[in-house]
């Protein structure tokens, strides 16, 4: 039986009193996860459920066996929100040496995930000084001090060039190699392709759940969009 990183079974969650996720089901493992919908369909509500994050009205989320939240997951799972969460007026080595601290993670951590995220030529620079996808890549930095075992990424490719993009993808499979599971939203379908899982959403529910391949396969179509076109029509 396949061992599962993350489950969940009957998520439902109320934002601003209207139900966000409905009743949710699904079980995420190894690989490269994409986590694809539309904008407001919920994806980030999920991960916040996943990461601990986010009060549920109603069913479970288990992350490693344990209910998402558990102090003994701290280190385990490795978030970066659509905020970028280092400080501007530090350099990138400052940032990821304070956070090692907090986390207390050895120093040596801090140039293994610099290397990581092929910052290393911008170790000393200021972050307020850097480019949008440097920036992302210096909070991306901070979530692999510790080697979590997931890692949960919400939108983090969204405004970057296509060369970024594609480096980046190269890095959450390389980490995937490395033994962490990994979690990314993404509302541009065009980054199916580079899931080994897709986890399709609509509306807070799950409409498919499946490699790209069986998805393509399944709906009769050539790419992920149209398949997911054909499934909100068969919805
Ligand atoms: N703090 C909040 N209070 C009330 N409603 C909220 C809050 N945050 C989000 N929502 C609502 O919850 C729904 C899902 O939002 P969520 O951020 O999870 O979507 P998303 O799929 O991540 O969207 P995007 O791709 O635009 O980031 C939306 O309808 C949104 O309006």
């Amino acid at each position: 039986m396949m061992n599962f990183v993350v489950e969940a079974r009957g998520l439902s969650v109320m934002r601003g009193g209207h139900p966000v996720l409905d009743g949710l089901d699904l079980a995420i493992g190894a690989g490269v996860t994409g986590l694809l919908g539309p904008s407001g369909c919920g994806k980030s509500t999920l991960l916040r459920s996943v990461v601990g994050a986010q009060r549920v009205a109603g069913g479970t989320v288990t992350v490693l066996g344990q209910p998402a939240g558990s102090a003994a997951l701290r280190h385990e799972i490795g978030y970066v929100t659509q905020a970028a969460s280092v400080y501007d007026d530090l350099t990138v080595g400052e940032n990821l040496r304070f956070f090692a601290r907090v986390l207390g993670c050895p120093a040596s951590e801090v140039d293994r995930v610099v290397t990581a995220v092929d910052l290393g030529s911008h170790a000393d620079a200021v972050v307020g000084r850097l480019s949008g996808g440097q920036r992302s890549r210096a909070s991306l930095a901070v979530a692999l001090l510790g080697r979590p075992r997931l890692l949960v990424l919400d939108e983090p490719t969204v405004g970057l060039d296509p060369v970024l993009r594609r480096d980046l993808w190269k890095l959450f499979h390389e980490l995937a190699d490395g033994g962490a599971a990994v979690l990314v939203s993404s509302h541009v379908m065009d980054e199916a392709e580079r899931c080994d899982q897709l986890l399709l959403m609509r509306d807070g529910a799950v409409l498919a759940q499946d490699s790209p391949a069986a998805i393509k396969a399944q709906a009769g179509t050539d790419d992920v969009e149209s398949a997911f076109l054909s499934l909100v029509a068969a919805a």
